[in-house]
């Protein structure tokens, strides 16, 4: 797979080069690069923004940059990559739109700062390749840079051979739509709290039931919304467990 991201901030994009993903890239798996978006300026300053356009507070990101960006980093007759912008009004980040991305050979992210990126820098993108605005929460960043770190992490761990063995793939897929059971490890007992009997009885039915069970009811109580998503027959799998 190969990664662009557009930022004003392609130092925020480091982490990027650190251990998993850094050692999918060594090893070829993936292309990231980073690219200043002030490459793209024309003017002394290497302007990046300017007043809305209506009035209102900050500033708004100015489309020629992107545009010359596009020019050069998607020429005409070159399958298009798809472009994915984090934004607070983007569709929710979930581990099956991270799949849909996963898919994809190349994707070029677009780093938005201050309040945001003129809109005919999403139009004139669309013309040209698919884009997906993508929310990490209602929340509001600086800038997407962060974002794209999020994103990039939870697609790239799903592309063959970039989790060794070592690491799990802990999708929600295992779990059918569950929130995960919690998880121990040593020593058995730590600050006088012992680790639940089941899960050192060797009894590997009895364990299953008992994660699924706790899946279950951590799911009721935090996430009651995902139980409603569940496809139906979901819970009955439970008398599935051996
Ligand atoms: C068309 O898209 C844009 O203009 C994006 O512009 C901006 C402006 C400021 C900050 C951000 C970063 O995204 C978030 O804040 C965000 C993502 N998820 N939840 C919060 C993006």
């Amino acid at each position: 797979m190969r990664i662009d991201v557009l930022t004003i901030f392609p130092d925020y994009l480091a982490p990027l080069s650190l251990s998993l993903i850094g050692r999918a890239r060594e090893r070829g798996l993936l292309d990231v690069s980073a690219h200043d978006l002030r490459r793209w300026t024309s003017d002394v300053h290497r302007t990046v923004d300017d007043t809305p356009y209506g009035g209102g507070p900050g500033m708004v990101m100015r489309p020629e940059p992107w545009g010359r960006a596009f020019d050069e980093l998607v020429p005409a007759g070159v399958a298009p990559p798809r472009f994915v912008v984090p934004s607070p009004a983007g569709a929710p980040l979930t581990q099956s739109l991270a799949a849909e991305l996963a898919a994809e050979p190349w994707l070029l992210f677009g780093c938005g700062r201050y309040e945001g990126i003129d809109q005919r820098v999403l139009d004139d993108a669309a013309d040209r390749m698919p884009v997906t605005e993508v929310s990490l929460g209602d929340v509001v960043l600086f800038g997407g840079e962060v974002a794209v770190l999020a994103v990039v992490e939870a697609v790239t761990r799903l592309l063959p051979g970039v989790l060794g063995n070592a690491e799990s793939l802990a999708e929600e897929s295992h779990t059918g739509g569950l929130l995960e059971a919690p998880v121990y490890t040593k020593p058995p007992v730590w600050r006088e709290r012992p680790v639940p009997d089941v899960l050192r009885s060797g009894d590997h039915g009895r364990i299953a039931r008992w994660r699924r069970d706790q899946a279950l009811v951590r799911t009721a109580r935090r996430r009651p919304d995902l139980l409603a998503a569940l496809p139906p027959g979901t819970l009955d799998a439970t008398d599935q467990l051996a």
